[in-house]
């Protein structure tokens, strides 16, 4: 797909009329009867060949090319304040053509005052003063230059005022909706804890092995003593909080390290024993290693950061977490700032938040007025349930071929779509929280490089995932209430449209989303998209609704529930509480969420984890070859 003109055309001639696009009984000519036919509408359609699964190659013990491993920046006991340039190494961390960039509209978000996209609220004891530039705030010239290769010429909403709070040394709440015009948190938190370090690092890191002499891990290894620990709810977030990591501490001292369930321990432990100052991972995998006092202390933490708080607390997981927070060695004093960053702030968060930050902490809470979701064109068709397949289909042939993201509502409904395409030719990976952690990095892996662009995922896989490009996110199935409703709609249609480019999200809508209609309603009204006259009868009697997310600051709440105090001003939404959650879909969240993270592998012999186990001793379960087996027609419904 050349621009997003090219998607608008295309998507025009199959939304203008929804009722040719999806007829009840044209599927005479569908699917192609056979195999030949199939594969010859997505090859004139432009996509690519589909790339079947390797599933040999999930079997070799060997592998050892996971995403934490990937290289980052050694430092020589011999280099000065900054090190050497490393030509190979910076070709890789800034150079990747699928590193994601900011897009054309970029420079809209920067609007301030009255014209700005975006309302910021800030509660502070202290007057904090937002800055405008990188410049203003005094960031070490290792960090600066890291920011210039990033080509982050100036700093988000967000990271306009975490900036300045952090660098005063505050405990910190930062809440900002996904997707533009308030993405950017990772770099919010990295940029001034990271450029703070980076002055003291000599004076405050655990000693190391001077690496660019060579590494015997029986000589040289050193337990691991990070001064910064970032938890976050998934291993892909936590490996993309890991790919800024590398770069914005690139030519320094800083040594970042990333550890999660389902990826080799011995291997992840080896890392950190050759030094590490930024430990990022998954709660499962941190406490199985703080398990091993031998492998790592948390002694020396002067930053804890608890990354997408609401995701991570949606679950039961308090005695973990409590245990992550204030087990083993954890630096008590009071030079240990506590920061949180969240899409919302439910009640879980704010008892954490209660719990664990000072009482003088800024809390910082970016929000969209007027048009909820800059950027992005929102399409919603009619489409029955049995012809969900065929609407697919129809769909992706219709546009020029664009990466597309694909969400579903459960995991086996996402091998069974897979599965489908797969087999009329069109280049699909997919991925959910029952595959293994190979699997899944290969999937982001082929889905970032569009060896297979497209991908079909759940929705709770795909939190946070950034990937360039991604310029259309199809939502085959709506989330249902119980799954974060409009707030989850949002969370999906952000997977596109990031950080100033634009996108577009088609839904399927039936009957069976009506729990979803006036919530869709006030959304697309708000953001000047068309309102389908199927949706009409949710046309709220308001003539200026306006639309509230996932970021409330939940006054209203507050009044209802009379609390206040510590944490009740920031009071959550009835959405985030999620009271009507039915329990098999929690289940589903958590387990997706948390995959074999969440098991405390507590009578593990030492060094071993249960996600260990799985991926050394037990090699992949054989799965039927995708693309090799028919569809079974009896299922398909079409
Ligand atoms: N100042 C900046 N200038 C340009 N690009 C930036 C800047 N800060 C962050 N980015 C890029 O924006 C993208 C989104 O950042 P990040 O993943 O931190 O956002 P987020 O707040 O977690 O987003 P979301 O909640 O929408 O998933 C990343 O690709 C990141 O490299």
């Amino acid at each position: 797909m050349e621009s997003y003109d090219d998607v608008q055309d295309a998507l025009r001639d199959v939304t203008n009329n929804p009722d040719e696009f999806v007829t009840e009984n044209d599927n005479a000519q569908f699917p192609p009867d056979d195999n030949e036919k199939s594969y010859l509408g997505p090859r004139e359609a432009g996509w690519t060949d589909p790339v079947p699964y390797s599933y040999e190659s999930y079997n070799d013990r060997n592998f050892a090319n996971w995403d934490g491993m990937a290289p980052r920046y050694e430092w020589n006991d011999e280099y000065g304040d900054i090190g050497p340039r490393n030509e190979e190494l910076e070709k890789q961390l800034f150079n990747d053509e699928f590193m994601p960039r900011a897009g054309l509209r970029f420079d809209e978000l920067k609007k301030s005052g009255e014209e700005a996209p975006y309302s910021v609220k800030v509660e502070s004891e202290f007057k904090l003063k937002p800055i405008s530039t990188f410049d203003e705030a005094g960031i070490h010239p290792v960090m600066k230059k890291n920011l210039e290769l990033c080509m982050y010429s100036w700093p988000t909403a967000i990271q306009c005022y975490t900036i300045p709070a952090i660098h005063e040394q505050r405990d910190v709440i930062g809440i900002a909706q996904t997707g533009n015009p308030c993405s950017g948190k990772t770099g919010a938190f990295l940029i001034p804890i990271l450029s703070k370090l980076m002055g003291k690092a000599k004076k405050l890191a655990a000693p190391r092995p001077n690496i660019a002499e060579g590494w015997d891990p029986k000589v040289n290894a050193v337990r691991a003593e990070p001064l910064v620990l970032i938890v976050c709810p998934t291993r892909e977030l936590a490996n993309q909080i890991f790919d800024d990591a590398r770069r914005l501490c690139y030519r320094s001292m800083l040594r970042p390290c990333v550890v999660y369930g389902g990826a080799p321990a011995r291997l992840q432990r080896e890392e950190l024993q050759k030094g590490c100052d930024i430990l990022i991972g998954t709660p499962g995998r941190i406490l199985d290693f703080m398990r091993q006092p031998h492998v790592l202390s948390l002694r020396r933490v002067r930053y804890t950061v608890i990354d997408e708080a609401d995701e991570l607390l949606q679950a039961d997981w308090e005695e973990d977490f409590k245990h992550l927070m204030a087990g083993g060695d954890m630096n008590e004093d009071s030079d240990h700032r506590y920061l949180m960053f969240s899409a919302s702030f439910n009640k879980e968060c704010r008892k954490l938040a209660g719990d664990y930050l000072s009482r003088d902490h800024v809390r910082i809470r970016i929000s969209r007025p007027g048009s909820a979701v800059r950027h992005i064109q929102q399409v919603i068709v009619w489409v029955e349930n049995h012809n969900k397949k065929k609407a697919l289909y129809d769909l992706l042939l219709s546009l020029r071929p664009t990466r597309t993201l694909i969400f579903v509502n459960s995991k086996q409904e996402v091998d069974y779509v897979d599965d489908f395409l797969f087999n009329q030719g069109l280049p699909t990976t997919s991925m959910h929280g029952d595959r293994t952690q190979r699997e899944r990095e290969d999937a982001i892996r082929s889905f970032r490089t569009a060896k297979c662009p497209i991908m079909i995922t759940t929705g709770v896989s795909a939190r946070g995932l950034d990937i360039v490009n991604v310029m259309h996110v199809v939502n085959y199935d709506l989330p249902r209430a119980s799954q974060g409703g409009i707030t989850e709609y949002m969370h999906r249609i952000g997977r596109t449209a990031r950080i100033g480019n634009e996108g577009l999200a088609t839904s399927f809508y039936n009957s069976r989303d009506e729990d979803l209609g006036p919530d869709l309603v006030k959304l697309l009204i708000e953001s000047h998209q068309t309102v389908p006259d199927f949706l009409e009868q949710h046309q709220p009697s308001d003539t200026n609704p306006s639309f509230e997310d996932d970021t409330t600051d939940g006054e209203a709440e507050k009044d209802k529930e009379g609390e206040d105090g510590e944490t009740g001003a920031w009071a959550a939404n009835s959405d985030d509480d999620d009271t009507d959650a039915d329990a098999d879909n929690k289940e589903e969240e958590a387990d997706e969420t948390w995959g074999e993270d969440a098991e405390g592998p507590a009578d593990l012999a030492e060094g071993e984890s249960a996600a260990e186990e799985q991926t050394e001793q037990e090699p992949a379960e054989e799965k039927p070859a995708r693309g090799r087996q028919p569809v079974d027609r009896d299922l398909v419904e079409w």
